[in-house]
């Protein structure tokens, strides 16, 4: 069975085809700048060439067009008809408290995800264009829906809920749900795989880094707590999102400068964290490079970011009264070390070790960068949220077949 995974993101569709059979990966690719002038869809078959297409992609409909497009191409596709792909699965940011778990997409779930727009504004929208695309360039495939907020519906009351008039929760449902919990499933699970101890007995902490940032409090493999909250806003400070500030600063701000509830929203998701305190750039490979030259404003956003991460990783620690595992994932969990040392070394109390050499090293493999003697041992594991929408999706869609 060939399943094709989508992550609609507003202006972007990342994409990967998968056969089940081993879990192999027939090919996987991005659009990016999806309504600008100009689109550009890059397709990486596993056993060909690489292929990038500058072109006007103006919505998802056709972004998905142009990618079954590639996958079917006598050069450089990997199947011979779009009959070839048997299912689709879908990211999906936020699935409220009414998606505990993967489904079919059917004309109530589309509702539901319509619904959540509110909550999560960068996210939702997209992910509903990418079903609605794929639903009407394939039609008869079953679609499914595989959210981020699944994982964390595990979390208790204490957690979830805010500190504020208790009917806002009955009437709009206003709490924690937290998000990424794909990825925290994932590398928890790959985590106790590599330490070799069961997942039941485990207190981990999963550091999920990437545009989006988040934190994870797990214990015997269930979310207890999480730091993204009723949006992806809160938390972490992030490339372009803010994380924890006081929220009178909100009503302040939007007193002060006459700003709509749509401009201070844009302003916290969009014109925030390392892009706001840099003025550079969002992206961490940018902060770093002014970080090492000295440059004050990316050093600063360098030395916020680090500190920012390094207070939630011991408030998690509080939360699980100890921890037996550290996971950084994501873009930049995977790949910035120059974070993971100086926060690690700033963790010495924890009793973690950092061996420098370790977490100097380049790999796609799950690797421990703690010494043998640390208390906590510290774990680069790459994610792979495709692979768990696919698993799921196949199990959904072997379901409904069987
Ligand atoms: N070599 C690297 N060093 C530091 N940061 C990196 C590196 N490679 C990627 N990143 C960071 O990873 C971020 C993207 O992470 P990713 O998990 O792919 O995000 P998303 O899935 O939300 O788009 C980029 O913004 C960049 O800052
Ligand atoms: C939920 C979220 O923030 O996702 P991403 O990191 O992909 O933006
Ligand atoms: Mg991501």
């Amino acid at each position: 069975m060939n399943i094709l995974v989508i992550n609609a993101g507003s202006s972007s569709l990342k994409y990967q085809l998968y056969n089940m059979t081993d879990e192999s990966v027939l090919a996987k690719g991005l659009v990016e700048r999806i309504g600008m002038d100009s689109s550009i869809l890059t397709h990486k078959p596993t056993d060909k060439q690489e292929v990038t297409e500058v072109s006007e992609i103006l919505e998802h409909t056709t972004a998905i067009r142009k990618v079954l497009a590639c996958l079917t191409d006598k050069v450089h596709g990997v199947i011979s008809s779009i009959d070839e792909i048997n299912a689709v699965g879908h990211r999906v940011v936020h699935g409220g408290e009414i998606f505990k778990e993967s489904a079919l997409v059917n004309q109530e779930a589309k509702t539901e995800i319509r619904r959540l727009f509110d909550l999560a504004p960068l996210h939702n929208p997209a992910a509903l264009l990418g079903i609605l695309a794929a639903e009407s360039n394939m039609p008869g495939v079953p679609q499914t829906i595989i959210f981020d907020t699944a994982f964390h519906q595990t979390m208790p009351e204490k957690a979830y809920l805010y500190a504020i008039p208790r009917v806002l929760y009955s009437k709009y449902k206003i709490r924690r749900y937290g998000f990424h919990g794909t990825s925290h499933d994932y590398v928890s699970k790959a985590a106790a795989e590599f330490v070799g101890r069961p997942l039941e007995e485990l207190k981990i902490i999963t550091c999920h880094i990437g545009n989006g940032a988040s934190l994870t409090a797990i214990e015997g493999g269930i979310s207890i707590d999480t730091s993204m909250g009723m949006t992806p806003l809160e938390g972490l400070m992030m490339g372009t999102r803010s994380g924890d500030i006081d929220p009178a600063i909100v009503p302040y701000v939007m007193n002060k400068e006459e700003l709509t509830h749509g401009e201070v929203n844009s302003m916290l998701n969009k014109h925030s964290g390392m892009l706001a305190i840099s003025g550079i750039s969002s992206d961490m490979r940018e902060i770093i490079e002014g970080y090492e030259k000295g440059e004050p404003n990316a050093s600063l956003a360098f030395e916020m970011y680090e500190y920012r991460l390094r207070k939630y990783i011991g408030a998690y620690a509080a939360a699980l009264n100890g921890a037996d595992v550290i996971v950084f994932t994501a873009g930049v969990g995977e790949n910035a070390s120059l974070l993971r040392e100086k926060v690690l070394n700033n963790l010495t109390y924890l009793g973690i070790e950092l061996d420098a050499e370790a977490n100097k090293i380049r790999s796609g493999d799950p690797r421990r960068i703690s010494t043998a003697d640390s208390k906590v041992q510290v774990l680069v594991v790459p994610t792979n949220e495709e692979l768990v929408i696919a698993r799921d999706t196949y199990r959904i869609v072997q379901g409904i077949n069987g």
